[in-house]
């Protein structure tokens, strides 16, 4: 099955997403503010092109469910995750707001919405299926960690990705990426799998420029 065939695919790069250390500081409660406000404030930046890449699955989908599903979630990933986002940012203070877009959030933003635009729908719905698997995939190594979300600095975040609801989207997710794989062609299912690896590697890479809170290697000649 696509899916499986992915998780095995990527699973060196997984262990080394649980053993980032910006994931490994977010679950034992560890990591500094600076760092997750530029992570809280990047990630705000891509849900609102995500949102759109879903919204572009759906109007593409050809089974009314499929774009029910995607539609929903981009409404979730606008609404929910924007509360999330709001209560953390606004706690987190103005200067959070006048960050740069880093160079990683704007990859793989953009290249999740050249996605959405150019490529066949298959192949839209590999490239999304990452954010959706890897973040529930943490969440919930993230509480099984910590115990209990409660009193947790990032307990609000880790019970988002930590929720059972969150779990059924995923598997819906995965179903509909593992339906429409079965059912391409050969050069099609190659191009879903490099859609899943690439959008995999931005997740990774995600956490990383969080980590080191990127900036642009330009920004000293040119304000980004
Ligand atoms: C870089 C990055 N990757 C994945 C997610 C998780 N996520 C964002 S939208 C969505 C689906 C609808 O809720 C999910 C699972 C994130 N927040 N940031």
């Amino acid at each position: 099955m696509f899916s499986h065939d992915m998780w095995q695919r990527t699973s060196d790069l997984m262990s080394a997403v649980h053993r980032h250390p910006f994931v490994v500081a977010l679950g034992d409660g560890t990591l500094d503010r600076d760092r997750f406000a530029f992570y809280m404030v990047q990630d705000g930046r891509y849900l609102e092109a995500y949102s759109k890449v879903l919204a572009t699955a759906s109007a593409r989908a050809t089974d009314p469910a499929d774009a029910a599903f995607w539609a929903q979630s981009a409404h979730t990933a606008l609404a929910a995750e924007r509360l999330l986002h709001a209560g953390y940012i606004e706690e987190l203070g103005a200067d959070a707001k006048a960050l740069a877009t880093s160079p990683t959030c704007l990859a793989y933003a953009s290249y999740l919405q050249a996605t959405a635009l150019t490529a066949p729908y298959e192949v839209i719905a590999a490239a999304v299926l990452p954010c959706f698997w890897i973040y529930q995939d943490v969440g919930t190594a993230l509480l099984r960690h910590a115990g209990d979300a409660n009193g947790h600095p990032y307990g609000k975040w880790i019970s988002t990705y930590a929720d059972p609801g969150f779990a059924a989207s995923v598997e819906q997710a995965k179903g509909i990426a593992d339906r429409l794989a079965a059912a391409a062609d050969g050069d099609t299912r190659e191009a879903m799998a490099q859609a899943y690896c690439r959008a995999a590697a931005y997740e990774w890479m995600f956490w990383d420029s969080a980590w080191r809170r990127e900036t642009w290697p330009t920004q000293q000649w040119l304000a980004p």
